[in-house]
């Protein structure tokens, strides 16, 4: 039997919701995971320091009693409203970690995001000076723009100004999805880095539309063609350390997403390394798991490595058709389907 022992990992990438489904979505995250970056869009959102430190707590709070250790790294949710004070005051906290833009409309939660990315640039002056890094959902919003290409038309449009504009910011495009955001990445400066999600090495748009469409492979942004998740795998197993793990893990109730007009998400806490490792394997990769999900990422936020390990096992094993989500139900991403690694 196939084994591979790694550092423990890290997410950079995760929404963990509020109230009660806190307890299942935190067991999920915390059941290997050394810290996660914890997405700030809830409603309302996470605004600033009090809200990031009063929601740190409820995720604390909601950590299993025995044999999970998890260290939720806060992020604030950026909007017309923010101030360069609220940054001054999250940079100089020891738990908040970043910042995020969510253009107006974008993505789930995101009524509350930036509606002028320029008015925005005080703060991002803020945040280039403090050192805190501003997370991005790289999408344009425009109706015209096609859904496919919003964003490669946010890189052009808003990415490379605010590059030149901030060289010494540092800046992570969340979740990337096309050549485009890979080959932006690899071309910028060390301070400009990409999460890649599990869900965007694993499938391209035929899983979500040929033969049936699926609603559970819904998740912004889209999935795209098989070229562009062959240039993800290609980004994430170079041995780039621009590239590191971020599953966007991603929960909505069942019937939020098996509906006329369902949520972008996908659920792949639950078994999160086990679906990067098949990544990475099918590439003849197995080797370069480890400082995607392990080094990359602690060393791009400037935090120690893990210093303990994780052990993964090859060995099949049938994925739960559905978990419980508080007092809902969800449908995991890979439900009732065999997964092919597993923690020893
Ligand atoms: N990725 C998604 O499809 N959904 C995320 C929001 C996000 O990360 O854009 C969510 O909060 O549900
Ligand atoms: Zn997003
Ligand atoms: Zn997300």
């Amino acid at each position: 039997m196939q084994t591979l022992k790694i550092t423990r990992p890290d997410d950079w990438h995760i929404h963990l919701r509020d109230g009660e489904v806190l307890r299942h979505t935190v067991a999920d995250a915390s059941r290997y995971f050394g810290r996660v970056i914890v997405m700030p869009n809830l409603t309302p959102p996470v605004r600033n320091l009090a809200e990031a430190n009063a929601y740190r707590q409820r995720i604390v709070q909601a950590l299993p009693a025995t044999g999970h250790q998890l260290a939720p790294l806060m992020v604030l949710y950026l909007t017309d409203k923010t101030t360069v004070a609220d940054i001054a005051d999250a940079a100089a906290s020891d738990t908040v970690f970043a910042a995020k833009l969510y253009p107006a409309g974008a993505t789930t939660n995101s009524d509350s995001g930036v509606t002028s990315i320029e008015n925005l640039y005080p703060v991002l002056a803020a945040m280039e000076k403090h050192g805190l890094p501003l997370l991005v959902h790289g999408e344009v919003t425009d109706a015209d723009i096609d859904i496919f290409d919003r964003e490669a038309r946010f890189i052009d449009r808003h990415l490379t100004p605010i590059a030149a504009n901030f060289p010494a910011l540092k800046m992570v495009l969340e979740h990337i999805t096309t050549a485009d955001a890979a080959q932006f990445v690899s071309a910028a400066s060390d301070n400009i880095a990409a999460t890649i999600t599990a869900h965007h090495l694993l499938y391209n748009r035929n899983h979500m539309l040929a033969g049936g469409i699926r609603p559970h492979y819904y998740c912004l942004p889209i999935l795209k063609r098989n070229t562009h998740q062959q240039a993800l795998i290609s980004a994430a197993t170079s041995g780039s350390p621009k590239f590191f793990l971020g599953t966007d893990s991603a929960p909505h109730a069942k019937n939020r997403k098996e509906t006329s007009c369902g949520c972008a998400g996908c659920y792949t806490a639950y078994a999160a390394i086990e679906m990067y490792a098949e990544a990475f394997d099918a590439a003849g990769a197995l080797d370069k798991l480890e400082a995607f999900a392990s080094f990359y990422g602690a060393d791009f936020y400037g935090l120690p490595r893990n210093s303990d390990s994780i052990t993964l096992i090859k060995q099949s094993w049938t994925a739960p058709e559905q978990l419980p989500l508080g007092s809902d139900t969800i449908y995991p991403l890979r439900g009732g389907e065999q997964l092919h690694w597993q923690i020893g």
